[in-house]
């Protein structure tokens, strides 16, 4: 008799700034295998974060072994894989030996301000925001990537050689998993080539004119595809021989996941950051409010799909500052008992702006400040401010996204590590005032990558068969009066203004 076994999971490799995941998904989007390990955080410098792109290797090696042999799966059960990661991380490695010259420079890195500084002195504000969606900051990829190749030595002429490969964590992965220097595949999707700041938000092709004004090789570059379809097959891993049939930015991947292909729906995620993005159909939005226009994700052959992000730079790291850095919890987990020792923030106000601001307010100079102690503060009070400052940073962006886009919020979807934690989840309703809905399944991110794979691999027929996977766990309900509301934002206004402009 032959085997008969028809794939019935799909998989997706989650790469997140702090660990990474290898998912197995059923048909109705149930976790039937799930592995997890984390990486080392690298801190060299004040405001400069790096990661080791061997270690995530190594890792995503894995956790693909793990999960598999922990739920006793095969191979040929799982019909496809999707990629998801943390965006504008980035890694330039050798093509000859896959050998990274330089650690992977993280999205939260601050090191490449004085560059984007001069950038907006030389009038680049309007144009870059015109071209790609995004203002000079030192969030996105393509001043990083300059910075290596004028780091390290004769990186600069190897690169213009077409020697060193550019990629985002996600291009880094797939070609080291379909081959590496034997005929990998050098490819991205356009969700993360669009927060490089070189490719142009129409043509969705790497731009010549930005290339040069970041001074950046094209002969580096991944081809760009789209978020849903057949990128090759995996050459390594437990997993050898499955197509990989997605990519796509974590944040593009948990829209997906969550289900918002309507304009007008929206999600907000929270891990290390939190990325609040709304689906704006096939018409790019502008903002004038400080978001950002980018990718909602493009499947295959149909038309791109933009959205509005608001992007938090830190509020699940600011957990893990309060565990590793002061030692004031063990687990972030921890964090919740520790607030609720005391029954308000006692006046405290922690802005957290360890990489500046991102949205609305894109500040590079600002630095991490808490307001309003007294001998009376506590540590609980602290915790709390740190919870508090999540939801509060949450407010600016859906003030920022409601008024460019002309869509009053009536209910916010949430998702992401954090959203385990009830007393953030209810504070996020009182200072929002509407209902806050997390979903039964929480790993959107990972599950929007394995949506894509599966639409790409005729595993699902359409999105209609994708919506009807997602259901309420639980709702929380606005509980504050306007007055006492109000009063705490406008604190919050108040202290965030006091970050700004530390650094000269
Ligand atoms: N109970 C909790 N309360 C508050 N924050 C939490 C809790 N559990 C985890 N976190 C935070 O959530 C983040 C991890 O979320 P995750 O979505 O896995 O992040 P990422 O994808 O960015 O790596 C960490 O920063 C951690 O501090
Ligand atoms: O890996 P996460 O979940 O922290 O997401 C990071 C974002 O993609 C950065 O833009």
């Amino acid at each position: 008799m032959t085997n008969t076994i028809s794939p019935q999971y799909l998989g997706a490799l989650d790469q997140g700034t702090t660990s990474t995941r290898f998912m197995v998904f059923a048909r109705a989007g149930n976790v039937v295998a799930s592995a997890q390990k984390e990486h080392r955080q690298i801190y060299p410098n004040p405001g400069w974060v790096e990661h080791d792109p061997l270690e995530i290797l190594r890792n995503t090696h894995f956790v693909i072994a793990e999960a598999m042999d922990d739920a006793g799966l095969k191979p040929v059960e799982i019909a496809s894989v999707g990629i998801t990661n943390q965006r504008e991380t980035t890694v330039v490695w050798d093509r000859q030996t896959g050998a990274p010259i330089y650690n992977a420079i993280v999205w939260q890195d601050t090191r490449v301000a004085d560059a984007v500084a001069l950038l907006v002195k030389d009038g680049g504000q309007d144009r870059f925001r015109k071209q790609t969606g995004l203002p000079l900051s030192t969030y996105f990829s393509g001043l990083k990537i300059a910075w290596i190749l004028d780091h390290v030595e004769g990186a600069r002429g190897r690169a213009e050689k077409g020697e060193l490969l550019f990629g985002n964590i996600d291009a880094f992965l797939l070609w080291n998993l379909t081959g590496g220097a034997h005929g990998g595949i050098h490819a991205t999707d356009v969700t993360n080539a669009g927060r490089t700041q070189l490719m142009n938000l129409d043509t969705l092709a790497w731009d010549a004119e930005l290339l040069s004004a970041l001074n950046v090789p094209a002969a580096m570059l991944p081809e760009i595809r789209s978020s849903s379809e057949h990128y090759g097959d995996l050459s390594t891993t437990r997993l050898k021989g499955t197509p990989v049939c997605a990519m796509l930015g974590d944040q593009h991947a948990a829209l997906v996941g969550q289900t918002c292909f309507e304009p007008g729906e929206l999600k907000n995620t929270y891990g290390t950051g939190c990325f609040l993005l709304m689906n704006t159909g096939t018409e790019k939005v502008e903002s004038t409010s400080g978001l950002l226009t980018t990718l909602g994700y493009k499947f295959g052959k149909a038309a791109p799909v933009y959205a509005l992000e608001g992007s938090i730079a830190v509020t699940g790291s600011l957990v893990q500052w309060l565990r590793d850095n002061l030692g004031l919890i063990g687990k972030s987990e921890d964090i919740e008992a520790l607030a609720m020792t005391v029954p308000d923030n006692g006046g405290v106000f922690f802005v957290p702006a360890f990489s500046g601001l991102y949205a609305p307010w894109w500040r590079d100079s600002a630095r991490g400040t808490i307001c309003g102690l007294t001998r009376y503060a506590n540590k609980g009070h602290i915790a709390r401010a740190v919870l508090e400052s999540t939801a509060l940073q949450t407010r600016d962006v859906v003030e920022a996204m409601e008024s460019d886009s002309g869509i009053a919020l009536k209910q916010l979807r949430t998702d992401g590590g954090m959203v385990v934690n009830e007393t953030l989840m209810q504070f996020q309703a009182d200072i929002l005032n509407v209902p806050v809905v997390r979903p039964k399944m929480r790993e959107t991110t990972a599950l929007g990558a394995a949506y894509a794979a599966g639409l790409a691999c005729g595993f699902y027929k359409d999105t209609t068969d994708l919506v009807q996977n997602w259901a309420i766990d639980k709702t929380w309900n606005p509980a504050l009066d306007e007055t006492a509301r109000e009063r705490h934002y406008a604190k919050w206004k108040k202290a965030i203004t006091r970050s700004f402009d530390w650094e000269d």
